[in-house]
């Protein structure tokens, strides 16, 4: 999706990455806040494919996860969902994210990849740590459960920011439709939808 330039020149472009199994409201009131913090053109979501941190449990197959994805951002006209992670062969690494989209904007585009506490605070262990603030400006936003801090980023290259507090987890979403409990709310309702029709989470 491309909306006209910012007035500044520069595009601004969100990068929302996550394995969204499935993807829940925390994903998108994150992704929202930060937009509106920033005054991003776009959000991009890019789903993982192989996200190779959760090797440990069985992921669910990336095209349920992209289109689960495409479903909860559809209503919204400045969030587009992109593919480069799930079609790119090997683990999900950030910095191939991050040259896949950066190849695609161009060099008009100011990048802001989106993260939680969690994530955030992990981020000096990923793949290729210190190229990844040449590429983009992070934002790590408050998560419940999780204590925001910097862990040592470039300087400038990282805002902390706060969000409404939404106590939701993709793990606990799969864990309450294996025990049959509802999930209205805490997801869009057409990822509900999808869910019961595709049978997803069923076994815990
Ligand atoms: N409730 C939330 N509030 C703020 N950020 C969140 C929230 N849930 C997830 N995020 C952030 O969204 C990104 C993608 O998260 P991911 O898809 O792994 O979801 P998750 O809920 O953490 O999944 P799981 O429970 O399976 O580990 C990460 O940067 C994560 O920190
Ligand atoms: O680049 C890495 O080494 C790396 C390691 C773990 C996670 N990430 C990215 O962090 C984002 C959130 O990942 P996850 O596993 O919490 O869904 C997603 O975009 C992942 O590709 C990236």
């Amino acid at each position: 999706m491309m909306n006209a330039p910012s007035v500044q020149g520069k595009r601004r472009v969100g990068v929302m990455g996550g394995t969204f199994d499935p993807i829940h409201h925390g994903h998108l009131v994150a992704a929202s806040e930060v937009a509106h913090h920033f005054q991003l053109d776009e959000v991009v979501f890019v789903p993982t494919g192989r996200p190779y941190q959760k090797s440990g449990r069985d992921v669910s197959a990336a095209e349920d996860r992209y289109l689960m994805t495409v479903i909860a951002t559809a209503s919204n006209p400045r969030f587009s969902v992109s593919r480069v992670d799930i079609d790119r062969p090997g683990p999900t690494f950030t910095i191939d994210t991050l040259r896949d989209i950066s190849r695609i904007y161009g060099p008009e585009a100011d990048l802001f990849f989106i993260t939680g506490a969690d994530a955030l605070g992990a981020i000096l262990g990923w793949q290729n740590a210190e190229e990844l603030f040449e590429l983009a400006h992070f934002v790590g936003c408050t998560r419940p459960g999780h204590t925001l801090h910097d862990p040592g980023l470039p300087e400038g290259r990282v805002t902390l920011l706060e969000i409404p507090a939404l106590a939701i987890s993709s793990s606990e979403c799969r864990q309450r439709v294996a025990k049959g409990e509802p999930i209205w709310y805490l997801v869009p309702d057409g990822i509900v939808q999808y869910i019961n029709k595709r049978g997803l989470y069923q076994s815990g």
